[in-house]
């Protein structure tokens, strides 16, 4: 045992022996090798450790207070985060110059983004705040019932009050989540009562105009937000009208934050008194808040259309057309056409490629039309009156679209601003429809009729006309011709088609400066058709069918034909207004103004008045003058006297042409010499009613519109015997009821569906501007009346 220990022991040493000699053999290079090692180790750990501390994005943080989330329970929304101290120094700005970033909306829609509604208020005696709370309650449900089809996610909506808030944290910049990984886009609803003492909306007020005037951070900081909307609480007992102040100071912050976010106003600014309206209103602007925001959650865009640039001259401007028509159309930016129905966008928009796609379309034409009543032939001759119906009609050598899409004429009627549907009707907004939804007054048809222009669409079921008239705004970009020898659309197509479009455009406006929550609401409702727009209406081969569309929805029919296809004026189904154009007193005159393509014009022309007699008491009938000076109006008076004796329309309206700028009608084109000014319309229309007294004819001057130079002469048939009032009004819904009761030919006419008194400050001597309304120039300053 013990030998065997001692074996051991002595082998130990010499081990021990070795290894102190291998140290001092190899002592500096081991010594080397382990602190290379070591300060591996070390910078491995240092870069490790810096890499960990990166912040996720070089931007400034703005807020570290956690954003609460909302409810309308009292012990929660005390977790709001407490009002920091005002500052007594120097501002100091923690956000960035940045510039607007246009193309964020279209991009940042990407899939599990999650938006946060804010809802801002102020409230002094409480009204606001009770409204607020119930108010995001609402828009929560709802926001919850999005079906998020793309990832979107609603976070529940957050109601922040503005004396608790830190401007600096949402009015600066958009705000950033708590979480710097999440991706939220914000959206502001801010609601707010108007004082005309000094209030918490003062200092905020003067914070938004500080932040959009402060040279160091982007003038619209707030682009990053997906968009804003602001409603106004008044009393409209003080502050009657928006002149005098009521909700003056949601208007002011309206405007400052379409300078803020780059214009996105995502809904126009709606107002209420709690006394009067504030449900129903607050109603119709949460209804359109919560479409907007549900366009957001499916699209990831405000969609698009015109941005409120919060600023009236700067939008004024864009709108001003150079190629006003007689009722004041207006071009606005280009628009895609609205997309037809499924069934039918293919053979509506294709183009031709062979013979065998004619046949096609020929059949898939008549087999469209044939649910129509009035089925009509591919081609109508219009070339001879008379002579059409009794010989056969030539078989059409083409049958080709009237605008196809790839034409030159689609792209030049896009651009200004029509929508062209199917493949030869149009339809756009005129620029009375935007002035009445700002409360800037209606065309001269309200002050006559009583029609809403911002409740009127203005369309045409064909493109193309028989007449090139000098003063036609279209600037030769129609296709003219005596025969239709198109594809023929079905009425239904048309009917769908102009009110997506019209509707479509309505929407595009909802961010204009001045545009009212109420009016929108009322706009979004089509209640009247100017079947007038360019082209010739009665051109349409199923025009009663489509007339008969428009009436299922009550909406009334001001149709205006030019006078020169009287086989289809004859047959023409019941309208609410009728009209022909009297372009001219005589047969060179005519010649000359209107540069007809029938060779029979004037005999087609006087055939019309004489229909329009037969029907003038099953009808309202007018004739519609257009005065162009150094063509129809010298020594022309005595002319058109007998051509209203001929016709006896019940109205005569008579109107100054409207300057169109640069025309295509070569040395005839107009300038502005050839505009009337309005007294010398007035002087015209004194004239023609001394001559037609003169001829024993009832009639006499009944309305005026200034603003669009325009008189109504009328027949004593619409005079009160009572009262001696002019009742120029209809009564739509009279019109409708007889329509629907009676039927088209059941005995009744014009007298029975007469409206109200023609109002006051419409009647002659009166100039005809609604009072409640602000009548503005055009760069939107107001204007004193001066009749
Ligand atoms: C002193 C005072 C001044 C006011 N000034 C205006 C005003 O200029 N314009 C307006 O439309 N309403 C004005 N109002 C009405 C309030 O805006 C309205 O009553 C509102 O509903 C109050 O909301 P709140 O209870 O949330 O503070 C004023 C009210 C008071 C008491
Ligand atoms: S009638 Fe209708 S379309 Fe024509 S100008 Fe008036 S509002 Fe516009």
């Amino acid at each position: 045992m013990s030998n065997t220990s001692w074996e051991s022991n002595s082998s130990n040493d010499a081990e021990l022996r070795n290894f102190l000699a291998l140290w001092h053999n190899y002592r500096p290079s081991i010594l080397g090798a382990a602190t290379c090692l070591l300060l591996a180790i070390w910078l491995y750990l240092q870069l490790g450790q810096r890499k960990g501390d990166r912040p996720s994005s070089p931007k400034l943080e703005l807020g570290k207070t956690p954003l609460p989330e909302f409810s309308s329970e009292k012990k929660k929304v005390d977790i709001l985060p407490k009002a920091k101290e005002a500052s007594n120094g120097p501002r100091r700005i923690k956000g960035e110059l940045r510039k607007p970033d246009s193309a964020k909306l279209s991009t940042q829609h990407d899939h599990g983004r999650q938006t946060r509604v804010l809802v801002f208020f102020s409230s002094l005696t409480g009204t606001t705040e009770k409204i607020v709370k119930e108010f995001a309650q609402t828009l929560e449900s709802s926001l919850l019932e999005q079906i998020p089809e793309n990832g979107q996610i609603f976070l529940k909506p957050q109601v922040l009050d503005l004396t608790e808030i830190d401007y600096d944290e949402y009015f600066i910049n958009s705000p950033k989540p708590e979480d710097p990984n999440a991706q939220v886009d914000y959206f502001y609803l801010l609601l707010l009562p108007s004082y005309n003492i000094d209030t918490i909306n003062d200092t905020f007020l003067e914070h938004l105009k500080e932040t959009h005037n402060d040279f160091r951070i982007d003038k619209a900081s707030l682009s990053g937000l997906l968009g804003y909307s602001v409603f106004g609480l008044g009393d409209r007992e003080g502050w009657p009208s928006e002149e005098e102040g009521f909700c003056f100071q949601a208007k002011e912050v309206d405007k400052w934050m379409a300078k803020l976010t780059g214009r996105k106003r995502a809904f126009p600014l709606g107002m209420g008194d709690p006394k009067n309206d504030l449900k129903e209103r607050l109603n119709e602007w949460t209804e359109g808040v919560r479409d907007v925001v549900k366009l957001i959650a499916t699209t990831g865009s405000l969609g698009e259309g015109v941005r409120g640039s919060g600023d009236a001259v700067e939008s004024d401007d864009e709108y001003i057309s150079e190629g006003e028509d007689d009722d004041g159309e207006v071009i606005m930016e280009d628009a895609p056409a609205v997309p037809l129905p499924k069934k039918t966008k293919k053979k509506a928009t294709r183009d031709l490629e062979d013979v065998e796609d004619l046949g096609k379309i020929m059949k898939t034409s008549r087999d469209d039309a044939a649910g129509s009543k009035d089925p009509a032939p591919i081609a109508v001759d219009f070339t001879t009156y008379g002579k059409a119906s009794t010989k056969k009609a030539a078989p059409p050598p083409t049958v080709k679209e009237m605008v196809p899409k790839s034409s030159p004429t689609y792209a030049a009627l896009t651009k200004q601003g029509y929508t062209i549907v199917g493949s030869h009707s149009g339809v756009k907004i005129c620029r009375w429809t935007k002035s009445a939804l700002r409360g800037r007054g209606s065309c001269y048809k309200y002050s006559f009729y009583g029609i809403h222009s911002h409740q009127c669409m203005e369309s045409t079921p064909s493109l193309s006309c028989s007449n090139k008239c000098v003063f036609c705004w279209r600037h030769g970009t129609n296709p003219v011709g005596t025969t239709w020898r198109w594809v023929v659309d079905p009425p239904d197509l048309i009917f769908a088609g102009v009110k997506a479009g019209h509707y479509q455009k309505i929407k595009m406006l909802r961010g204009v400066p001045g545009v009212r929550a109420e009016r929108f609401a009322e706009a979004m409702r089509i209640r009247h058709c100017a079947l007038s727009l360019v082209g010739e209406p009665i051109f349409y081969p199923h025009i009663n069918a489509l007339l008969a569309l428009l009436h299922g929805e009550r909406i009334s029919s001001f149709l205006v034909c030019n006078a020169q296809h009287p086989d289809q004026l004859e047959t023409l189904g019941p309208v609410t207004q009728l009209y022909v154009s009297i372009d001219a007193s005589n047969r060179e005159s005519l010649r000359r103004i209107d540069r007809p393509l029938h060779r029979d014009f004037w005999e087609r022309f006087l055939r019309c008045l004489d229909i329009l007699r037969a029907r003038r008491h099953r009808t309202r009938t007018v004739f519609r003058l257009t005065l162009v000076k150094g063509f129809n109006v010298d020594d022309e008076v005595d002319g058109y006297a007998a051509l209203v004796e001929r016709g006896l329309p019940c109205f005569v309206e008579i109107k100054g042409v409207t300057y169109c700028g640069t025309s295509s009608s070569g040395k005839d084109g107009l300038s502005m010499s050839n505009v009337p000014f309005y007294a010398e319309v007035v002087a015209f229309v004194e004239a023609l009613d001394r001559k037609l007294r003169a001829r024993g004819l009832a009639y006499g001057i009944a309305a005026e519109h200034a603003h669009s130079c325009c008189v109504l002469l009328a027949s004593d048939r619409f005079r009160s015997p009572d009262t001696g009032r002019w009742h120029t009004r209809i009564d739509y819904d009279r019109f409708f009821d007889l329509l629907e009761e009676r039927g088209p030919d059941g005995g009744w006419g014009p007298e029975d569906y007469v409206g109200e008194a023609t109002p006051e400050w419409a009647t002659w001597g009166q100039g005809g501007f609604d009072p409640r309304d602000d009548r503005v120039d055009r760069k939107g300053r107001k204007k004193v009346v001066e009749i």
